[in-house]
């Protein structure tokens, strides 16, 4: 079984990923940040730095694929390698802030490994609005994200809408979170639970 949380930068991906892995007793797999080389960097200087840090993010998520195609367990994972392409690449490039030419390339090089890539067999997208985003990074304090822009966040959400909007890969289970609070509220996370168990019908 392969679960995937997708969902913009604060939506709480990482916290839900955590705590399903918990209450399942399934290996978690967490995106690339603290030790990421690029992305104190990237926010200082987003058009200087945009191509080093989609390359190393589209590695890191291939490796992820990998272990999950070897691996044959259970994993849940923090967002997909398909977030990477068609949310924040193709967003820098209409940004102007990745130049067409290293768009291609990167595209050139995705599409290669989109071959290798399968879908969960469940994709968990948290839908969220931008001031509650917006709460939630300032929140997690990560002192590199405070130039965040509103702009930025609001453009990554349009993008998110439209891949949701179109994505037919598998099963897609959509959480509104805004009005959740799944890590205070008991209640809230066993809601999440049940819609997660009323998809997985039949696989568990
Ligand atoms: N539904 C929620 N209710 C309350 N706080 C939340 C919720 N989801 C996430 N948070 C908090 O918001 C912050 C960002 O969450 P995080 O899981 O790191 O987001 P992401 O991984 O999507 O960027 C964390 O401090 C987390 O505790
Ligand atoms: N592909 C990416 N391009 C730019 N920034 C990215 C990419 N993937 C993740 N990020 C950033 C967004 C956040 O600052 C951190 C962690 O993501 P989060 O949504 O908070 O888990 O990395």
């Amino acid at each position: 079984m392969h679960i995937a949380v997708t969902g913009n930068i604060g939506a709480g991906k990482t916290t839900l990923t955590t705590m399903l892995a918990k209450h399942y007793g399934w290996d978690a797999q967490f995106e690339d940040v603290d030790h990421n080389p690029y992305l104190e960097d990237f926010y200082a200087d987003m058009s200087k730095w945009s191509f080093a840090l989609q390359i190393y993010f589209l590695g890191s998520r291939f490796r992820q694929v990998k272990e999950i195609r070897e691996s044959g367990k259970n994993i849940i994972q923090d967002r997909t390698i398909y977030e990477d392409a068609h949310i924040f690449a193709e967003n820098l490039n209409d940004m102007k802030l990745l130049s067409d030419r290293d768009f291609n390339n990167y595209i050139s090089v995705f599409g290669l490994m989109k071959s290798f890539v399968s879908a969960p067999d469940l994709l968990i997208y948290l839908k969220s609005d931008v001031p509650n985003l917006v709460k939630k990074i300032y929140k997690r304090g990560r002192e590199y994200e405070a130039s965040i822009s509103i702009e930025y966040l609001s453009k990554l959400n349009q993008k998110y809408e439209k891949w949701i909007s179109d994505y037919t890969e598998g099963k897609l289970l959509i959480i509104e979170v805004d009005d959740l609070d799944f890590v205070e509220k008991p209640e809230d996370f066993g809601f999440i639970l049940e819609k997660i168990e009323a998809e997985l019908n039949g696989l568990f």
